[in-house]
């Protein structure tokens, strides 16, 4: 059975994969991280080797290290570390489910295959469930993100019935703006205590209303800080200051959306946040460029989202 620690909940990094200027994986910053997201963002929680960790990007032994680096860093720090182990094999998948249970982690999470795409919700679930009976006493959470992965099987129908295949199962990190399907999820399954987990970050103030229980995102990294005062304000009902908040970030993101937003911006807008050097993103993924950092920096000035007194390594110029 998996353990009955109590469900991820709140607000849960996808944690970047900082790498050095040569495209090694870089473990050297991922203390500092960690003391990042717990000081300056109060997030307890991280989602290791996702879409924003370039998981599928990695080899097998890499994601291995990041999965170790993470949990051991993390230690008495974080609340909790997931870790996705989805992967085109199910053979790598069950071997990393096996290797997040050995070295203690929280939780797993497993996107549907997307090459040899599973034709339906029987095909899907069979392959979840041998993902997570690699690791028995791990909670597993389905990560559903039908953009990227193709498979467009509506989560409400995955979750009809899916404790009775995988005992383990926990919850779904939902990457996707059907609010429909979303909402059915919750509506149908909440008496079950399944985390509903929100993956889109500029419009988690309507999940929230939909009864979702936590996020998992990329922008939690460095707008952790300004998300959490929307979900207290939200906590003590006061919807118009959630409001101002929700809107303040949808105008960051926003406004690098069409710039062009993806998993490289991610890393530079985190390097110019944090101070912490995440490196070049990995092959087919190209830099961030010089226009997109000058006009993100620009923004998360205006915005009051760049502290100077926090910068460790003088990333920036200093302000006038
Ligand atoms: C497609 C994508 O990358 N979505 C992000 C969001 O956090 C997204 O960056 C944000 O909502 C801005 O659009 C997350 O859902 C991805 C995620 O949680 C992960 O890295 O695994």
């Amino acid at each position: 059975m998996a353990s009955r620690k109590k469900n991820l909940q709140g607000l849960v990094a996808a944690t970047i994969t900082p790498m050095t200027e040569h495209g090694e994986i870089n473990l050297s910053v991922i203390g500092q991280y960690v003391d990042y997201l717990v000081d300056k963002q109060r997030v307890k929680n991280i989602f290791v080797n996702g879409t924003t960790g370039e998981g599928l990007s990695l080899s097998i032994s890499e994601r291995r290290l990041l999965a170790e680096e993470w949990v051991t860093k993390g230690r008495n720090k974080l609340d909790q570390v997931v870790i996705h182990v989805g992967a085109l094999s199910l053979k790598e998948s069950q071997e990393l489910a096996q290797h997040a249970a050995e070295i203690g982690a929280d939780g797993i999470a497993v996107i549907a295959p997307f090459f040899l795409k599973p034709r339906d919700k029987g095909d899907l679930t069979a392959f979840l469930r041998e993902v997570a009976a690699a690791a028995p006493a791990l909670p597993f959470y389905y990560y559903h993100i039908p953009a990227l992965t193709g498979v467009k099987i509506r989560a409400e129908e995955l979750l009809d019935g899916i404790q009775e295949q995988i005992p383990t199962f926990r919850g779904v990190k939902f990457s996707d703006m059907d609010l429909l399907d979303f909402g059915q999820c919750v509506d149908q399954y909440r008496q079950r205590q399944f985390a509903f987990l929100f993956g889109v970050d500029e419009q988690l103030l309507s999940a929230l209303v939909m009864g979702a229980t936590g996020a998992v995102g990329s922008t939690y990294n460095y707008l952790g800080q300004k998300t959490n005062q929307m979900l207290e304000a939200y906590e003590r009902k006061d919807l118009s200051s959630a409001l101002d908040h929700q809107f303040c970030i949808q105008r960051f993101i926003n406004f690098v959306v069409k710039l062009g937003f993806g998993v490289s911006q991610t890393k530079a807008i985190m390097t110019l946040v944090s101070g912490i050097p995440m490196g070049p993103p990995r092959l087919p993924l190209q830099r961030a460029s010089k226009e997109f950092i000058d006009k993100a920096e620009a923004k998360l000035k205006s915005l009051g989202f760049l502290s100077f007194r926090d910068l460790k390594n003088g990333n920036l110029e200093t302000s006038t």
